[in-house]
């Protein structure tokens, strides 16, 4: 690669659109997403933001969109986007036109999509990615992260220097990871806040500002822990603490909360889960991917998950008609099971 690297977004929506937007200029960056979405790009430029004050805008001019698979055809590296319901189809579309070799990256929440989109294309490199931060879409072709973190990616030889620089220089520099599956367990035990969160109809920050949605999480997360250790799964340290510590600290009185854990509230005040975001616009959520994935893992080995199974039963049931709930009777109804 003596060129800048050549990148496809596959699935341009909050994370990839905010990706693709940093990458843009260090890469030759095409977006590919639905046709409601590039067209946005197209007619209002792309402005990505921080909460660290990092602001940028692209003409839409200068944006490289397209709507179908085949313009991935001969790009270094295609980074996948998509919710996690969507990947078993992306990866079938990608099958048809990905040359031998190429690079894909899933940065997609869920332990599952990169041994799907690997299966599909045996004859690329597929790599494990983690988004630790939130992207936010205060307009529609502004997409703004809310929380900071480190992009995480697989340590590979197939992921070329050029193609970290551009990542360095596009100031998303990549954490490079030998057991992601591990880092990938860790984020779905964040994750399970996703669901919380939805429900909440709150923002992130003030959500978990509050004890009672705390102690929500703490109690998923506890039994989610107790589910991996039976099947001798170690999530990864992805946090300044240890996910083990995570319930401990999470239950903690406010006062305590908010002088030990300062750095887990420091999210912009609108910023909500992708979870929020899919229910607000009417699409299936990726509950069966992140608090599902605990119950199934349960069950196969002769387990329960009821907390977790009632989370995403509640879910289900907000997809058909939302109703936001307190954090107090969401509390007890889950302490009751
Ligand atoms: N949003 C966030 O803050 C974070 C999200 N994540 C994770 O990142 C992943 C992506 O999430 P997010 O960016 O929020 O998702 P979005 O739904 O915002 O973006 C995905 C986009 O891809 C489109 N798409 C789906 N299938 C195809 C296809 N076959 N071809 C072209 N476009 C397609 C979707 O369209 P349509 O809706 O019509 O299917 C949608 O516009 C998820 O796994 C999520 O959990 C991780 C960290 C933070
Ligand atoms: C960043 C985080 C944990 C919360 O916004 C997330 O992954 C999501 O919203 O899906």
């Amino acid at each position: 690669m003596t060129s800048p690297p050549s990148i496809a977004i596959y699935g341009a929506g909050m994370v990839g659109n905010y990706l693709g937007g940093r990458l843009h200029g260090h890469a030759r960056v095409r977006f590919i997403g639905r046709s409601r979405v590039v067209s946005v790009l197209k007619e209002h430029g792309l402005t990505i933001s921080d909460l660290h004050g990092h602001r940028r805008h692209i003409p839409g001019t200068d944006i490289d969109v397209a709507t179908q698979a085949s313009a991935t055809l001969n790009v270094d590296a295609v980074l996948v986007t998509v919710k996690s319901a969507a990947t078993m189809d992306v990866a079938h579309e990608l099958a048809e036109v990905l040359a031998p070799g190429t690079l894909v990256i899933s940065f997609q929440n869920g332990v599952r999509n990169t041994a799907d989109l690997r299966a599909a294309l045996p004859a690329c490199h597929v790599l494990a990615g983690m988004v630790p931060f939130n992207v936010a879409q205060p307009e529609p072709a502004h997409f703004h992260q809310g929380s900071s973190g480190e992009l995480m990616v697989e340590r590979s030889a197939a992921l070329l220097p050029a193609l970290r620089s551009a990542f360095n220089a596009g100031g998303l520099p990549l954490q490079l990871c030998d057991d992601m599956q591990a880092v990938l367990w860790a984020k779905l035990l964040i994750n399970l806040n996703n669901a919380l969160n939805a429900l909440s109809g709150l923002p992130l920050r003030e959500e978990l500002a509050q004890r009672a949605w705390r102690q929500c999480l703490a109690l998923l997360q506890r039994e989610g822990l107790h589910v991996l250790d039976a099947v001798g799964i170690r999530p990864a340290q992805v946090t300044a603490l240890p996910a083990r510590w995570l319930p401990a600290v999470l239950s903690l009185p406010n006062a305590l909360f908010y002088r030990i854990a300062a750095r887990m509230l420091a999210i912009d005040p609108l910023a909500r889960s992708s979870m929020w975001d899919d229910l607000q616009a009417g699409r299936r959520t990726e509950v069966d991917y992140i608090n599902g994935e605990l119950v199934a893992l349960a069950k196969s080995r002769g387990l329960r998950a009821p907390a977790n199974a009632r989370i995403v039963a509640l879910i289900r049931e907000a997809e058909q008609s939302y109703v936001s709930w307190e954090a107090q009777a969401l509390l007890k109804t889950l302490r009751d099971l």
